[in-house]
């Protein structure tokens, strides 16, 4: 997951390849809920892992159920029904999947609980099931403001006689709710009314569907009334599997819908879930279809390609389709025309005011959108130099941050900064590196940042740091030489120039592995090994030979990939990426360096004499800088940073800003 404050994507030429996807977040909250209501051990696979997953499984420990989590699979022992007697503080998070079914579960049982959200779920309605609740006799306190979260619940003195009358066309997991949580209490047929219009009706059919697994089969009639049988009884199925997450599906159903094939291969393969799919989003693909996407589908997988091009603009109504939807929103800035997505005023009441989020993003980047109480239309901008590059807010929101990334094939060729990016655990906390996994952009589009500079300036430090900030790939350039020093002189090869051959050989051999800030030398961590001075001064001399420094051009040069890479070392900017962007030397006096130095090796208990660091320092400053291949020298165009009398974070506030500099980001 990228924890960056903000993820600069690069324009795209394409994708192609297979995806596998995490797991429904609708079919997962719901099975986590329905097994811990039922007697008896489920074991749950593929289970989503996410946000809202997360705050589902916390507080059914908190209640008491059996949670044993191995991998992907789940096993949920339930509570049968009956709820310990200790007092309970819940903490939903966002997870309208998590807040609403539980409170009606929690209510119908009955204890003493208290449920609670982020700040945005306190602005999330929740009357239309409290009123309801409160019908069947249920005891639910508003803890701050009517309507909302966070709410207090208490015991209940239920009364099942009369049809309970709950309003469907806020959000239907009021009704979810009611559904899951009556067949504990259906002594005797409970019916269900459904007042107004009811939204979102797949996600209707998903809680039937579950509950029939759970063996429940609640009757309906029509979308208006449903009846909890008398004497129905939620059993465990032993064993289910969660089906791939229709919604996230959406993202990468539109990358095949807009993207070329590239490297020879044709189409995004989205493996998990199908064409026959429980959840409704999955009526994603006739959407889709209708703008111009040719989908193939199979058990579990479907295939997407662009065929139309431009895409066809379409006028939807999208009430069965809330999440996926957002996804077209954007695909319409691909499109012919105008696109209309009507029926979605729901999309005020989710992770923010989705319309009016969208609308505020979409022209960003250039489209004129016009945005009603239930609509929104969205006609794109009207040619490659309308197109802005923009720095998309997320609002906390999941779904923002997924769709916006795919303005990242804009013919203008522009990047997309995604704020936040983070946002995504909610429900696809990976979502940004399967994108890549995917996605290819040319070489020349991947932004590298270089930091070269001599020894112990602090370039790796400050490297690192900044590829952390920015969420890059990270080259310790350096570490090449060392590793490729250590391997010859433990291979018993003499380092001198007349070896540079059989030198070669053995780096061709190497096997080498950066697993974060370690590095592994055919499965051993030589982090260490390659840190002595020793070892640095090994580097130092193989650096010099030319045929070393040119086997290791294109192994660096593989490093610059989605979506950046900062690279330290000593020729990034002059010789391994003399088209990069930023190209930052940094310096530091000898004296301040080898101070630095000194301290780094007695705090590892390192004898060391200041002085001789400092006459090493420079004995190596001058080889560095007058070897004939790849001198040490600042390229033309790199920035001189002398952080002699700066701190760390100083250093990269600096590189930062240069770097924000040459963004083309407006944000307003
Ligand atoms: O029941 C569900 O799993 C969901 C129902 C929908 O909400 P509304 O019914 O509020 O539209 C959907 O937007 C949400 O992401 C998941
Ligand atoms: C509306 C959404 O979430 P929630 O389940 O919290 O309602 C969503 O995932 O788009």
């Amino acid at each position: 997951m990228f924890s960056t404050e903000f993820l600069d994507l690069p324009p795209l030429l394409g994708a192609s390849g297979s995806v596998t996807l995490p797991g429904s977040k609708s079919i997962s909250n719901r099975v986590l809920l329905l097994a811990a209501l039922c007697e008896g051990t489920t074991t749950i696979h593929d289970l989503l892992d996410s946000d809202d997953t997360r705050v589902m499984l916390a507080a059914l420990r908190t209640l008491g159920c059996g949670v044993q989590e191995n991998g992907s699979t789940v096993e949920i022992t339930g509570l049968g029904g009956r709820l310990g007697t200790a007092p309970a503080k819940l903490f939903m998070g966002n997870a309208g999947t998590a807040m609403r079914p539980l409170t009606a579960a929690l209510a119908v049982l009955g204890g003493d609980f208290e449920l609670s959200g982020v700040p945005r779920m306190h602005e999330r309605p929740i009357g239309d099931l409290v009123d309801a609740l409160r019908q069947l006799g249920c005891h639910i306190d508003y803890l701050g403001q009517d309507g909302f979260p966070p709410l207090r619940i208490g015991k209940p003195n239920l009364k099942l006689d009369a049809p309970i009358q709950v309003r469907g066309d806020v959000s239907s997991q009021f009704l979810t709710a009611l559904l899951m949580a009556l067949p504990l209490v259906a002594t005797k047929d409970i019916v269900i009314e459904v007042v107004g219009e009811l939204i979102s009706r797949p996600y209707i059919e998903i809680t039937l569907n579950l509950l029939a697994r759970f063996g429940v089969q609640v009757r309906r009639d029509g979308w208006q009334r449903f009846t909890i049988p008398a004497g129905c009884k939620l059993q465990s199925p032993k064993v289910l599997h969660v089906e791939a997450d229709a919604s996230s599906a959406s993202y990468f159903i539109a990358l095949g819908a807009i993207s070329m094939g590239v490297r020879g291969q044709n189409g995004i393969k989205i493996q998990g879930v199908g064409a026959d799919s429980i959840q409704g989003d999955i009526r994603f693909i006739d959407a889709a279809k209708q703008m111009g996407a040719r989908i193939e589908s199979g058990p579990n997988w479907l295939e997407v390609r662009r065929a139309a091009w431009p895409l066809k603009a379409i006028d939807l109504d999208c009430n069965h389709i809330p999440d996926a939807a957002m996804t077209l929103a954007v695909m319409a800035l691909y499109a012919d025309g105008t696109t209309t997505l009507r029926n979605i005023a729901s999309w005020r009441v989710k992770e923010t005011d989705r319309i009016a989020a969208m609308a505020t993003e979409l022209r960003k980047l250039g489209a004129t959108v016009v945005e009603g109480a239930d609509f929104i239309r969205v006609t794109p901008p009207t040619s490659a130099q309308d197109w802005r590059a923009a720095s998309i807010h997320t609002y906390d929101d999941h779904r923002i941050a997924m769709c916006f990334s795919l303005a990242v094939f804009n013919p203008a060729g522009l990047p997309v900064r995604i704020e936040d990016p983070k946002c995504v655990a909610k429900t696809f906390p990976d979502y940004f590196e399967t994108l890549f996994s995917v996605a290819q952009a040319s070489a020349t589009h991947i932004p590298v940042v270089c930091v070269d500079g001599p020894t112990a300036s602090g370039k790796g430090t400050l490297a690192a740091v900044v590829a952390e900030k920015l969420g890059y790939h990270f080259l310790d350039s350096g570490s090449l030489y060392r590793i490729t020093g250590l391997a010859a002189t433990r291979a018993g090869i003499a380092l001198e120039v007349a070896n540079q051959e059989a030198i070669v050989a053995l780096l061709r051999s190497l096997p080498i592995r950066f697993e974060g800030s370690h590095i592994l030398l055919d499965g051993e961590d030589v982090s260490d090994a390659i840190r002595t001075e020793e070892a640095g001064m090994n580097a130092s001399r193989v650096s010099a030979f030319p045929l070393v420094r040119g086997a290791l051009v294109d192994f660096q040069r593989n490093f610059r990939q989605l979506p950046g890479l900062v690279a330290d070392g000593r020729d990034m900017g002059t010789i391994i990426f003399p088209n990069a962007p930023l190209k930052v030397f940094l310096t530091a006096s000898a004296t301040c360096r080898a101070e630095r130095r000194y301290k780094q090796l007695i705090s590892k208990g390192i004898p060391a004499i200041l002085a001789d660091l400092r006459a090493d320092l420079e004995a190596r400053d001058a080889r560095d800088s007058s070897r004939p291949v790849a001198p040490l020298k600042p390229a033309e165009d790199a920035q001189l940073l002398d952080n002699s009398d700066l701190t760390v974070d100083s250093s990269v506030e600096i590189v930062l800003d240069w770097w924000q500099s040459k963004q083309p980001f407006k944000s307003a």
